[in-house]
């Protein structure tokens, strides 16, 4: 059995986080480890409240599971505060395989996920760690100074990031008009384009794309296949549509089961 570790938040609602990841490792035939990070009291219409934990006990979980199961694929997503980074920062020294990160910064629903402070330590601690780096439009934006406005700005923002950081890099455009148009570069461009779902419910895309991604390195795909794949699962975690609670509701990991 092919194992991945995801290092991030858990969402109490069940859309995002370490529940959207496990949902997407075990749909996708993967064992699922974790390490949570914080906790987010949260729901459909947004975050409540959050509380980070202890470094030391995330230090602890990592290495639980380091030292025993040996993931074949970790994925980063909520990582608010320095001192926490530092410390993943540390845990996963050693590690040799893929690492998936997303720039996790602010939900959908507009509250901050990452403390300012903690900018500067993603970009210095975590980001040469990784392999493969997931930004969302506007966290694109931010990690490059660009305005980003169409599939070449996603280009260009790809590359600069590419260049500063040596990973992979998916510019994801589910923030962008028209076409949800994903664009890779791993040294060549590679774009994933699909028509853009009209679905309020897409609570959790984000963290569902980067740990599908993982768990298809894990299961032994390159990494433009990897994406492409997670890409596919969801979008028909989105077209399978869910409808839960008042707000933005979560996508539909059963979908593969329910065809
Ligand atoms: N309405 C939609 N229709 C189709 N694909 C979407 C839609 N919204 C998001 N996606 C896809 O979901 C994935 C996550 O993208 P995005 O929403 O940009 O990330 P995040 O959740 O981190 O903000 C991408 O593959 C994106 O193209
Ligand atoms: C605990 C936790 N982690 C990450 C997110 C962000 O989820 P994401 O899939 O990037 O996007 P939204 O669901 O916010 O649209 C989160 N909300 N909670």
């Amino acid at each position: 059995m092919k194992t991945m570790l995801t290092i991030a938040g858990s969402d109490s609602s069940g859309g995002a986080g370490i529940q959207a990841d496990i949902k997407t490792a075990t749909a996708l035939g993967v064992f699922a480890t974790s390490a949570i990070t914080a906790i987010t009291a949260q729901n459909t219409t947004g975050v409540q409240a959050i509380f980070d934990l202890d470094g030391d006990i995330v230090a602890e979980e990592i290495r639980s599971v380091l030292t025993d199961i040996s993931p074949d694929a970790v994925k980063i997503g909520m990582v608010s505060s320095p001192e926490i980074i530092k410390i993943i920062g540390e845990a996963l020294a050693g590690y040799k395989g893929p690492v998936v990160l997303d720039p996790v910064m602010v939900a959908t629903s507009g509250s901050p996920l990452l403390r300012d402070e903690a900018m500067e330590s993603l970009k210095t601690v975590l980001f040469p760690l990784a392999t493969l780096l997931t930004p969302n439009i506007p966290e694109a934006e931010l990690l490059t100074d660009m305005k980003i406005e169409s599939a070449a700005d996603q280009e260009k923002a790809a590359k600069a990031l590419y260049d500063a950081y040596g990973a992979s890099v998916l510019v994801k455009g589910g923030h962008g008009t028209g076409r949800a148009a994903d664009v890779f570069y791993d040294g060549n461009i590679h774009i994933f384009e699909k028509p853009m779902l009209d679905n309020p419910n897409t609570h959790g895309t984000g963290c569902t794309l980067s740990s599908a991604i993982a768990s298809y390195l894990a299961l032994g795909l390159d990494e433009a296949k990897a994406v492409e794949e997670a890409k596919n699962y969801v979008y028909d975690a989105i077209a399978d549509g869910l409808d839960l609670g008042r707000g933005r509701g979560p996508i539909n990991h059963m979908v593969r089961r329910n065809k």
